[in-house]
């Protein structure tokens, strides 16, 4: 059949309001699971109720046996990214619609800085996404640290960018050391911003990389052998360390590995606001591929931190089950065959990065969901809720309720398919999932009102996408004084809690500028 119907942006060329009404389906959301109709006006959800009334001119559509459900939030992808000497060839409209075909409505990408220059990275980040055609929103890197940053990131908190990440790996590119990692921290704290860390130990990799590619080993192997899990472990660490000291919450981006993991989950259970985002490849694949004989195979799963064995995929999964990591990402950053080949001779140089966009949501179905680990309502919380709530943009995103924008899918659980680079969406010419069947199918996907994936047929138009501005103290930064990162007034209560004893501001140090410990 074909759609009749385009609608409803401000971008797009044709601005026409339409109705939709969901008849019969399961809706799900993170906290509630009922049978109702949703209906669908001017691009939000009007109403969620058994039983609702077409009203006239409405396109009604039947989602008996399936479930309705909250469109899917990426936090992490990289769309049109330079990095290592390629550029990433999805770009805002090839990327957001092979993401739509999937089920995900909405993604945060990383804007990188140019020259270091934060605006600069952001005005390049803008241009590239007039080519949008569905809701994203930014975080900007920070790659080093001097006045002129701390300065650019207040000036980005107020333009929508609530969240700013620091790589503890990429030696001599994007690395910052622990010095500027700090700065970072409390500069984070005093906006009220979630910083986030890509944590390996960078050094530890460049000399790792150095080591394997001198013993002979040349090929992508070479890549899962130079930076082990421990390296994610102890950078990970570090990182939930610096930020507790500081008192900032963190995010920990693609957390691959049972030894970040656990510096998660120990944190958490600590109390602090430390979140940790496996992403769907660390789930559901394992470092085999890089083995292959198959160069482009073998290439085509490079990404960092590394996709391990088995045995760490399996605990992800049980701890995203468990509560311990809180939301999956996917880190799509995508080069095609001959840009990985490149590498061809040194894995050191191979572009980083694999696919996951369009991938995502069937991916964390099967693996969580069909698997039997977590319920829909669950599956609503780890690829749309936790997203929305921790960027700090629900309920108007993540959430199936009046008001809320209507980004809605509906996934029909009887339908069988298999993942392949022949079918998909995205203008990569590999597939990291190539030949996985899932159990289950997005066979609608309404962004904002517009139905623009429906019957097996994308309908998109670049242009149509929307930037989602996201404001500064969300959720995670409860119980944080919004006055400032008084680091040292921080140090003295935790000190006195410690030693039993009550804090005092003592008004007169004697001209000695130091605290005595009975004072405390
Ligand atoms: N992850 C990866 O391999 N590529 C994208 C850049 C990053 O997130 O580290
Ligand atoms: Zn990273
Ligand atoms: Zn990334």
């Amino acid at each position: 059949m074909t759609i009749l119907v385009l609608l409803g942006s401000r971008n797009a060329c044709c601005v026409t309001a339409t109705v939709i009404l969901i008849k019969g389906g399961e809706v799900v959301n993170h906290d509630l699971q009922m049978k109702a109709d949703v209906l669908i006006k001017d691009g939000l959800i009007a109403e969620v109720a058994p039983n609702i009334k077409a009203p006239a001119g409405a396109k009604v559509i039947d989602a008996s046996g399936s479930y309705v459900m909250p469109g899917g939030i990426d936090p992490h992808t990289h769309l049109a990214m330079p990095f290592m000497g390629q550029v990433a060839c999805d770009d805002f409209y090839s990327g957001q619609a092979a993401a739509l075909a999937g089920g995900t409505t909405m993604h945060i990408d990383f804007a990188l800085p140019v020259n270091h220059n934060l605006l600069a990275g952001f005005k390049e980040w803008q241009a590239k996404a007039q080519l949008a055609c569905a809701d994203y929103g930014f975080h900007m890197a920070v790659t080093k640290w001097n006045s002129q940053v701390a300065e650019d990131m207040g000036k980005l908190v107020q333009q929508g960018i609530n969240s700013f990440k620091f790589f503890m790996a990429y030696k001599g590119a994007l690395m910052v050391n622990d010095e500027e990692l700090l700065q970072g921290f409390v500069r984070c704290r005093q906006l009220g911003a979630l910083p986030q860390v890509h944590a390996e130990n960078g050094e530890a990799v460049a000399l790792g990389q150095q080591l394997v590619f001198e013993a002979g080993i040349t090929g992508p192997e070479g890549h899962a052998l130079s930076r082990p899990a421990v390296l994610e472990g102890e950078a990970t660490g570090r990182a939930i360390r610096l930020a507790s000291f500081v008192g900032v919450p963190l995010y920990v981006v693609h957390v691959m590995s049972i030894d970040a993991m656990e510096e998660v989950a120990r944190a958490r259970k600590a109390g602090l606001p430390i979140i940790g985002e496996p992403v769907a490849s660390g789930l559901a694949l394992d470092e085999s591929a890089m083995w292959d004989a198959n160069f482009t195979k073998a290439a085509a799963a490079v990404m960092s931190p590394p996709i391990r064995s088995k045995q760490h995929g399996v605990a992800l999964k049980k701890a995203l089950a468990g509560g311990l990591l809180q939301l999956v990402a996917t880190d799509h950053a995508v080069f095609n065959s001959s840009q990985k080949a490149v590498g061809r001779g040194d894995f050191r140089v191979i572009p980083n990065g694999v696919n996951g966009l369009e991938e995502r949501m069937h991916v964390v179905w099967q693996e969580m969901v069909v698997s039997g680990l977590i319920t829909p309502r669950d599956f609503v919380r780890i690829t749309s809720t936790a997203a929305a709530q921790i960027f700090n943009v629900y309920p108007r995103k993540g959430c199936i309720a009046p008001g809320s924008d209507a980004d809605v899918i509906v996934l029909d659980p009887r339908v069988k398919h298999t993942i392949s680079a022949a079918t998909h969406h995205s203008r990569i010419d590999t597939n990291v999932y190539e030949g996985k069947e899932i159990q289950g199918k997005v066979t609608v996907t309404i962004s904002r009102g517009r139905l623009v994936w429906f019957e097996g047929k994308l309908n998109v138009e670049p242009g149509s996408g929307r930037f989602i501005p996201l404001p500064t103290h969300g959720p995670l930064f409860d119980g944080i004084d919004k006055a400032g990162a008084d680091t040292a007034a921080r140090l003295v209560k935790a000190f006195a809690a410690e030693n039993g004893a009550t804090p005092v501001v003592r008004e007169d140090a004697g001209g000695s500028g130091k605290a005595s410990k009975d004072e405390l």
